[in-house]
């Protein structure tokens, strides 16, 4: 009996003060868990809001951006919330009523209140970044120029947002902002892999922007950005008067030049290859002239009759007299004496060139395929075309022939894709439904959300974080569980020696 007592005196597992603090420590071990399971869950989701007006030298659209507050600094996560196209035509077209172009913002601006929630209001931003339209107002009136900025700010600023500014951009900004955009909402930017060249296409001007493989000659088509620890060397160049209305009227003004010293009758008729058999307007020479873009090409004054001959190859040989490739100061150019490396990689080509290339359905085949489709188009009687789109606008729907060959032309002559590269082309309108444009780049850039270093990232994903824990822990009571039964078992073998 004594020998046995000694025994049961000497196996720990009997003590009940061992047992409770077994005990304790097993519940210390759950409570740490729970406590840094918790701690560490992220908080529900609060969105952050930023509001970016783009006025364009045809329109102007209101876009909303929305982010989760504390994931600004990661790529990919700001998203296009909400968008609202201003009635009427672009800001620059009030330069005779500058306070149209402030209240012509006022229903887009009441709809962005309502889109974002009232207790974010104060915090959000607003800039409004004007483009060539502006950019040629205030080359031919820039007091009129400064009194729609001062109309369109006034007009911002009685809205409940944090007014960050209205401003004309610069074309470099315009074409590294465009480029910004589309390789952040693609997610490039923190990857290894190549990048996304940017090809815009406005109503004033167009912008080329890629990484080179080539030196950049010229200083004025470098940028250099640091993004989440990369450094990037980018070459950009922005055409004034390139955008598609501007080389529309320069081209119709060149033709005009051309024919109307010839034939001194009026009213005269400009026959057009670029528009469609059987179109015939009436539009006066002033409509066509109003632009600073036409420099050195003879005004001609009056109306005429603008007439339809529909032949794509006499129309693409009209739109080559606009590109200058006389000279050229550096190895390589573009045109107009413009500095330009070989383009390389693949582009996202968006606004106007995404529009005409979708509406005709010429964005997958190949370069040769392409001109043949357009050159059929070309030359479909305009009686047909308007039957075969009774929605669509009239003076849209007429351009399309005329605004897809400037494309090909662009493209192929001005920018040297060949139909080798034409593939590496894509038209784009949206990337994850965010608009590809020049906008989320501009805001991304002025809220610092794109750090120059990579974020700290955590060890481990959330997710990954739980179940290491909780497997941790699920082991570590499985060992205390296994020491509990083997000193429970060799005490008892020890009892029955001894018995
Ligand atoms: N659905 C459409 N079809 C064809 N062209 C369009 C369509 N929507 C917009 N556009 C054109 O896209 C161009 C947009 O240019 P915009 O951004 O206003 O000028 P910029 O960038 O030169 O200041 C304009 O030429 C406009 O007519
Ligand atoms: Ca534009």
């Amino acid at each position: 009996m004594d020998e046995q007592r000694e025994v049961k005196v000497q196996n720990p597992w009997h003590r009940p003060v061992v047992i409770f603090l077994a005990g304790v420590i097993t519940g210390g071990i759950i409570i740490m868990v729970a406590i840094s399971v918790i701690q560490y869950k992220p908080l529900p989701q609060k969105y952050k809001y930023g509001i970016v007006l783009d006025a364009g030298s045809s329109h102007t659209s209101v876009f909303i951006y929305e982010w989760p507050a504390e994931k600004e600094n990661n790529t990919g996560m700001v998203r296009q919330k909400h968008t609202c196209n201003v009635e009427g035509k672009g800001i620059s077209s009030y330069s005779n009523n500058p306070v149209g172009a402030g209240r012509s913002l006022q229903k887009c601006m009441e709809e962005a209140k309502k889109t974002i929630p009232a207790h974010r209001h104060h915090e959000t931003p607003v800039y409004l970044g004007a483009t060539a339209g502006m950019r040629l107002l205030k080359m031919e009136n820039e007091d009129a120029s400064e009194k729609v900025l001062e109309s369109v700010a006034h007009s911002l600023k009685s809205y409940p947002f944090s007014y960050q500014g209205a401003r004309i951009i610069t074309g470099q900004e315009e074409g590294a902002f465009g480029w910004i955009t589309v390789n952040y909402l693609s997610k490039n930017l923190r990857k290894p892999t190549g990048t996304l060249g940017a090809l815009d296409l406005g109503g004033a001007s167009t912008q080329i922007t890629f990484v080179p493989q080539q030196e950049i000659e010229s200083q004025d088509n470098s940028i250099d950005f640091r993004l989440y620890g990369n450094n990037y060397h980018l070459y950009t160049h922005s055409f004034l008067c390139y955008g598609k209305d501007q080389v529309l009227k320069i081209s119709m003004g060149k033709k005009m030049e051309s024919t109307f010293k010839a034939d001194e009758t009026h009213p005269i008729e400009l026959k057009d290859p670029c528009f469609h058999p059987g179109y015939n307007l009436t539009k006066t020479a002033g409509s066509v002239f109003d632009t600073p873009c036409m420099e050195g090409v003879k005004m001609a004054n009056g109306s005429f009759f603008h007439v339809g001959t529909g032949n794509w190859s006499q129309c693409q040989q009209s739109i080559r007299k606009v590109f200058n490739t006389s000279y050229c100061p550096y190895s390589r150019c573009s045109f107009n004496g413009i500095f330009q490396p070989s383009v390389d990689g693949n582009f996202g080509a968006f606004s106007a060139f995404f529009f005409v290339m979708d509406f005709l359905n010429l964005t997958s085949d190949s370069l040769d395929i392409t001109k043949q489709n357009l050159s059929t188009y070309c030359s479909t009687p305009w009686k047909k075309i308007v039957q075969n789109h009774p929605k669509t606008k009239e003076k849209y729907l007429s351009e399309y022939c005329f605004s897809a060959t400037y494309i090909l032309t662009l493209l192929e002559d001005g920018y040297k894709f060949t139909s080798k590269n034409w593939k590496d082309i894509k038209f784009i309108k949206k990337i994850e439904d965010s608009d590809a444009g020049w906008t989320l780049g501009y805001m991304l850039n002025l809220t610092n959300m794109i750090p120059a270093e990579a974020p700290d990232t955590p060890l481990m994903p959330y997710g990954g974080y739980v179940a290491f824990m909780l497997l941790f822990s699920l082991l570590i009571l499985v060992l205390l569980l296994m020491v509990y039964l083997y000193f429970r078992r060799s005490s008892r073998t020890a009892q029955k020696d001894i018995i």
